[in-house]
């Protein structure tokens, strides 16, 4: 029975520029991202989002916009990763290296989804519009995608 493990991913807006970063080790190293990582069973998945933005990047968020829920799958994996993605152009304080990622901020027009999870050009136009989305990927490996399902999805 495949189990479920909640992980957060939060994406910062700045006027036309989104904040991405490069994670430097563990999983999905190599690759720009937004910031997030695994939901603790002592904390809410809000309070673990704000927790692994300031830990990966310095910024502290005290208003987040849910985004949307995406479920990855990977073949011959019995995890199902459920990442809550928020996003904010509410934030205090400077990006800042971390151990986990290098900060970047991007022009959006100028995101770099060469270096970046195979997934995030399908879903990014979502974010951007500020429409909820729900997707599911299935993975074999980390750069192909077998099928996937992407839908709008209600604000509440
Ligand atoms: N954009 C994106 N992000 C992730 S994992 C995000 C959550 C996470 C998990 C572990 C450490 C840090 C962050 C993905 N997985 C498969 N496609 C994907 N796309």
């Amino acid at each position: 029975m495949a189990k479920i493990k909640l992980y957060t991913l939060a994406l910062i807006r700045n006027d036309g520029n989104i904040l991405l970063g490069m994670k430097k080790r563990g999983f999905g190293v190599g690759r720009w991202n937004g910031f997030g990582g695994k939901v603790h069973s002592d904390e809410t998945i809000l309070e673990a989002a704000k927790r692994e933005l300031l830990e990966e990047s310095g910024l502290t968020v005290n208003e987040f916009q849910e985004a949307g829920i995406l479920k990855f799958e990977f073949l011959g994996e019995p995890e199902i990763m459920e990442v809550h993605v928020f996003t904010t152009n509410k934030y205090e304080g400077t990006p800042t290296e971390s151990e986990e990622m290098q900060p970047k901020w991007f022009p959006i027009s100028e995101v770099p989804f060469n270096d970046m999870w195979p997934d995030d050009i399908l879903w990014f136009p979502f974010l951007l519009k500020g429409q909820k989305f729900s997707g599911y990927f299935k993975f074999k490996g980390h750069s192909e995608i077998l099928d996937y399902t992407l839908e709008p999805a209600c604000s509440d």
